[in-house]
């Protein structure tokens, strides 16, 4: 019977631990972001026996096609040439012609089937992934608005850069370029992507259960996580710290790195068909020595998030950043270790805040009204420009300081800071929903009503907020708006 599979996972913001939490000596905390990503894996007889379309219908020539053989005893996904899938698969909607220039391959994508089949193959035998093929596979990928800029689309409908304006726009909005021109907004579309599909991929082939993401800890959604971070590191090319893919499947948490030696064995193999995947991907094997601890944002706060329009080149401030560190050894094991204390500390409140909800929602409800700004999140603030000064690199630079302080200065504001590697990216802040404020003016609307008049940078809100649904799940695409019809096969 044709099967249809669903998962979404969500983005992340790293609002501290940014550089330090490449070492496992650090930690990191992550938010999971109300924004996710969608995969729909459908058996589809459209498709040809033994191959996949993957289309991603929010951008132009966004169809890629793919043809698996099991045939020596081992998943071989071949890429088909551009030609072959402007002729057999390019969706081409009845009111265009066809323009297909799909491009031959998407190297995410590519990796991401080949791995996760061949891992399949391992668990579940290759005659089982054959069957599973016969009928042809439809994969549809879509990414919540807030990943890309909707700056553009407000424009065109006359409507400010307002929060309210962002809720008018239909979901997975249609950006009406190719991929590679997308203006992003940092919130690890590629490590949602590759957390979802991969996810989606184990189900659809029976490799996990189908339970496996119905809870927080499993066997099945740790291996998720292993072979999602493999597939992501080595299409990037690099090993970054992976809090993206550990946000992707865990959620919201304080992460600590795997050791990149776990999946050093296979960052390098040339033949991707021969690769013994299970017994390095497996969740017991005990060199993924990442940790994830419980955390999340206290009640009666609101993560706020801009989009910056600058942009930010992560691996370039990564690579100075970590020459500095190399350079200056003495120097940056002090303002590291002050940076992590402060850091833990800030992390440390935030859950006892939570705690202190839990215990007494009355008292913590008054309270809310007047949390100072918590000063962890400015010193914090302090070290990370202190970082960027000490290595050249523009972390915090002058402009983006200049913003974050007429936010921080606003009644109801905690704090924020730029999230991850900093940059021109983005900010974030931490902002009380107090429960009733009136009259006042609550602190979300005197946050917008900055940044709507800002003019020193080119100031735009995302309407995402943290996520509590936790990470990667599996969904009812009937429950999802938009997403039956954004990714019905044409
Ligand atoms: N919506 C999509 N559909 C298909 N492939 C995608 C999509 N988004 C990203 N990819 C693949 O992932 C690769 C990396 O994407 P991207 O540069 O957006 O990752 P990223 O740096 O993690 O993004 P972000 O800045 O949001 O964290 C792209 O080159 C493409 O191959
Ligand atoms: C600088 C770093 O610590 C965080 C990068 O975060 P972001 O991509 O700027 O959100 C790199 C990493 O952890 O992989």
């Amino acid at each position: 019977m044709a099967q249809t599979t669903v998962v979404s996972a969500p983005g992340k913001v790293l609002i501290s631990g940014g550089y330090l939490v490449l070492d496992p000596k650090y930690s990191g905390t992550v938010v999971s972001t109300s924004s996710r990503f969608y995969t729909v894996v459908r058996d589809d007889i459209s498709t040809s026996s033994n191959s996949i379309r993957v289309r991603s219908p929010q951008f132009l020539d966004a169809t890629w096609g793919y043809s698996v053989s099991t045939a020596e005893g081992t998943v071989a996904v071949e890429a088909l040439s551009t030609k072959y899938v402007c002729a057999h698969l390019e969706p081409i909607s009845s009111e265009m012609t066809s323009t297909c220039t799909s491009k031959s391959n998407n190297k995410f994508v590519h990796l991401a089937l080949q791995s996760t089949l061949t891992l399949a193959a391992e668990i579940s035998g290759i005659a089982s992934v054959g069957e599973r093929l016969s009928r042809g596979l439809d994969i549809s990928i879509v990414g919540d608005n807030d990943f890309y800029s909707q700056r553009e689309t407000l424009a065109a409908l006359n409507l400010p850069r307002t929060l309210a304006s962002l809720h008018q726009i239909p979901p997975f909005m249609p950006t009406k370029g190719p991929l590679s021109s997308v203006h992003k907004t940092g919130l690890g579309s590629s490590a949602a992507l590759i957390t979802s599909l991969v996810s989606a991929l184990l189900l659809h082939f029976s490799s996990i259960p189908a339970s496996a993401l119905d809870t927080p800890k499993s066997p099945g959604r740790a291996l998720a996580h292993n072979l999602a971070q493999y597939v992501h590191c080595r299409a990037q090319g690099k090993v970054g710290s992976g809090f993206d893919v550990a946000a992707a499947v865990f959620g919201s948490h304080r992460y600590t790195r795997f050791n990149p030696d776990v999946i050093d064995g296979l960052m390098g193999a040339e033949n991707l068909r021969s690769q013994v995947l299970r017994p390095i991907l497996s969740p017991e094997n005990e060199d993924w020595d990442h940790v994830i601890r419980p955390f999340k944002l206290p009640p009666l706060t609101r993560l706020m998030l801009a989009d910056v329009d600058a942009g930010s080149d992560t691996p370039s401030l990564v690579g100075k950043v970590l020459k500095w560190r190399n350079s200056n050894p003495e120097d940056s094991l002090a303002l590291w270790t002050s940076l992590d204390k402060l850091n833990t500390q800030l992390a440390a409140t935030l859950v006892d805040l939570s705690d202190l909800h839990d215990k007494d929602p009355g008292s913590y409800i008054t309270a809310v009204k007047y949390i100072a700004s918590m000063q962890a999140i400015q010193a914090i603030r302090a070290k990370m420009r202190d970082m960027g000064e000490r290595s050249g690199v523009p972390i915090e630079p002058p402009e983006q300081t200049q913003l974050l302080d007429a936010c921080v200065a606003l009644a109801g504001v905690v704090g924020g800071g730029v999230p991850g590697a900093g940059g021109y990216d983005a900010i974030w802040l931490l902002v009380c929903e107090p429960l009733d404020v009136a009259p006042d003016i609550p602190p979300r609307e005197r946050v917008e009503n900055v940044w709507a008049n800002y003019t020193a940078l080119d100031v735009s809100p995302l309407s995402v907020v943290e996520s509590l649904a936790g990470g990667v799940r599996v969904e009812a695409i009937d429950s999802i708006r938009g997403l039956e019809e954004a990714t019905r096969p044409v």
